[in-house]
């Protein structure tokens, strides 16, 4: 069982990909992490993230892991734990310029294999590529959408004041337009995806939604 869950920055694709792994016992990854974490390192080892060649020459250097327990994400660069330090605004202006590097992606997307194949009971990944290239022939998947204004807002309440909800706004919109722009696998819906628009939707009830699709996938095998 693959469910790949996409979409749009602030769209609910993590809460959403941790409580239906936990309701439904699979494992749980979380890609975005992973482009931070190795942005983070591109930028603690002085690597300019506007040369393109100059992070795809670092590539391959840092060894990122991810943890797969729903319970407890966790995710470490050569070692260290970096959870906390990957969700700095520093490394979230500086993720989707990373992230568009052909070499960088080659890199993850062998890592995000590796997990997903090694998933005892199957996996939940949310990212922005899972349906349309990462796992194509995933069991199930979704893509969650929800207005600026909604993501926002929510965005804020999690910033508790840091930043403005217009501030907010603006960033998630232009990463987003980086993160679609891209040349190679940009976020995309993939067209077998099932969108759901979680704007007017509380967690439990898009949580509910992912999970009646599961069931309805596995009813049909
Ligand atoms: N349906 C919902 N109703 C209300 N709030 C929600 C809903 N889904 C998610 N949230 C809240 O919205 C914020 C963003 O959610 P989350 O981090 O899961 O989104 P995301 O798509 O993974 O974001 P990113 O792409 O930036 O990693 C969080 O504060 C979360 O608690
Ligand atoms: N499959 C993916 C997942 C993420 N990205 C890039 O990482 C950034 C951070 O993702 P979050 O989910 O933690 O917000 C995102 O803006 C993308 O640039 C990606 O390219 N592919």
């Amino acid at each position: 069982m693959i469910v790949a869950i996409d979409g749009p920055s602030g769209t609910g694709k993590s809460s959403t990909s941790r409580a239906v792994a936990s309701r439904l016992g699979l494992s749980y990854l979380d890609t975005g992490a992973q482009y931070r974490a190795i942005t983070w390192w591109m930028l603690a080892n002085g690597v300019d993230v506007d040369d393109a060649a100059a992070v795809a020459d670092q590539a391959g250097k840092p060894a990122i892991v991810s943890g797969t327990d729903p319970a407890a994400p966790a995710i470490t660069v050569d070692g260290v734990d970096a959870s906390g330090p990957i969700r700095t605004q520093e490394v979230t202006a500086a993720v989707s310029a990373v992230s568009a590097v052909p070499e960088v992606r080659t890199r993850m997307v062998e890592i995000q294999r590796a997990c997903a194949a090694a998933a005892p009971a199957g996996i939940v990944v949310e990212g922005r590529d899972i349906g349309t290239t990462v796992l194509p022939d995933a069991t199930v998947k979704i893509y969650l959408t929800a207005s600026a204004e909604v993501r926002a807002a929510r965005r804020s309440g999690e910033l508790k004041g840091a930043q403005s909800v217009a501030d907010t706004q603006a960033a998630l919109v232009r990463r987003d337009a980086a993160d679609s722009g891209r040349k190679t696998s940009p976020l995309a819906k993939a067209d077998d995806a099932v969108e759901v628009d979680t704007s007017e939707l509380t967690l439990d009830q898009v949580v509910e939604q992912v999970v009646a699709l599961v069931g309805e996938k596995r009813a049909a095998r």
